[in-house]
């Protein structure tokens, strides 16, 4: 039976390359790139058409970061397809991020070097603002447009008999202490990517202990430090070419830094071939690469309290019941 796939932030970076990955794994598959321009859809659409000729690939509008549309983007895949076998939920964004040079340099000659360039802790800020429907946007766009889909999409992921699963892009970024239960959008902070990836790795907990016997399971991943538009939008890209030896030369130290988007799309590729019974919820999945240049996953425990993931869960659930009246 072919496997229908549906990656969101399908167009570019690491989730054009899970689709490419995922098509030269299992020419059978039915993929679905689900991305907010359809131009840009189209240009991804074509360019995997090119190398996988038979490919079934489809298209579909969604912006995660409008309740609208993914309302309306929900429909559409409850009209086209009748079950979803993997929801890649990989869209993400980090806008107005600023570094802050003088923890950079404190850091390169700190013992805590190596964990600075694998999470960069306390070296980035971001600017959020608030989107049309009156939600923080990197809240509204990595994890609340995504919960939405989920919840939408419960007839096809939660069938008796059936398993589906869930994979979150999340980041080796997400610190619990970028995170508050009692400002869930991150209204206050200036790490909102921080917080929305923290939330997101508690929420795929709470989803396997409620949605489990339903036959959904969650994972979630990091890509490691992948060059892609998100990482070009923090330093100009001739900065990038400039350093890029040196980033090379990190990788002998740090596995982290994958740097391209197919290593990126490593952990996302392996869970596809994974049995979700296999699979630990606490546990993150860590696309790496070593020094030569092999690709592997790695599993390692995430910080995260049990009790605070329900919390979140059913805050999530409120915020939904009241943005659904708002619709
Ligand atoms: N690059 C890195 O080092 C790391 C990235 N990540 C995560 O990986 C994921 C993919 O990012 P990456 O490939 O790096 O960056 P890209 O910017 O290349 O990809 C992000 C994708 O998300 C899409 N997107 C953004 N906002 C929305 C929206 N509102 N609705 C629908 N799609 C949207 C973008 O579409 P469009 O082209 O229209 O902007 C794009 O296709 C993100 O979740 C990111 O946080 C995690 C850790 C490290
Ligand atoms: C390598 C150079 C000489 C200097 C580069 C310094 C910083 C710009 C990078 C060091 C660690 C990087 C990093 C990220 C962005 C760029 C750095 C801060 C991320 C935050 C990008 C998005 C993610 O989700 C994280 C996993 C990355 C962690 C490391």
């Amino acid at each position: 039976m072919e496997k229908v796939v549906l990656v969101t932030g399908a167009n570019s970076g690491i989730g054009l390359a899970l689709c490419e990955r995922l098509l030269t794994e299992d020419g059978q598959l039915r993929l679905c790139l689900a991305c907010r321009n359809t131009q840009r859809g189209e240009a991804a659409r074509s360019a995997l058409l090119t190398s996988h000729s038979n490919a079934h690939v489809d298209l579909l509008h969604l912006d995660v970061g409008s309740v609208q549309s993914v309302l309306a983007a929900a429909q559409e895949v409850k009209a086209r397809y009748n079950r979803i076998d993997f929801l890649y939920l990989n869209a993400g964004i980090m806008p107005n991020p600023h570094i802050d040079l003088k923890a950079f340099f404190r850091g390169l000659f700190s013992r805590n070097v190596i964990n600075m360039f694998a999470t960069a802790e306390g070296l980035l800020t971001q600017q959020d603002q608030l989107n049309s429907d009156g939600l923080q946007e990197v809240f509204a766009t990595n994890l609340f447009g995504h919960f939405l889909l989920i919840r939408e999409l419960e007839p096809l992921v939660c069938r008796a008999g059936h398993t589906s699963r869930v994979v979150w892009t999340s980041s080796s970024n997400a610190r619990r202490s970028a995170f508050s239960i009692e400002d869930l959008q991150h209204r206050d902070g200036s790490e909102p990517y921080s917080s929305s990836k923290y939330a997101s790795d508690m929420l795929s907990l709470a989803l396997n202990r409620h949605k489990n016997s339903q036959g959904l399971f969650s994972s979630v991943i990091c890509p490691g430090l992948v060059m892609t538009n998100l990482t070009y939008g923090i330093l100009p890209s001739f900065f990038w070419t400039l350093i890029l030896p040196i980033m090379w030369l990190i990788r002998i130290f740090t596995n982290t830094f994958t740097l391209t988007p197919h290593n990126g799309a490593e952990a996302l590729h392996w869970l596809f071939g994974q049995n979700p019974e296999s699979l630990d919820p606490r546990a993150k999945y860590h696309s790496l690469t070593s020094g030569l240049g092999t690709n592997y996953t790695q599993a390692r425990q995430m910080d995260i309290d049990e009790e605070m993931a329900e919390v979140l869960y059913s805050k999530l659930l409120e915020l939904e019941r009241v943005v659904r009246k708002k619709e």
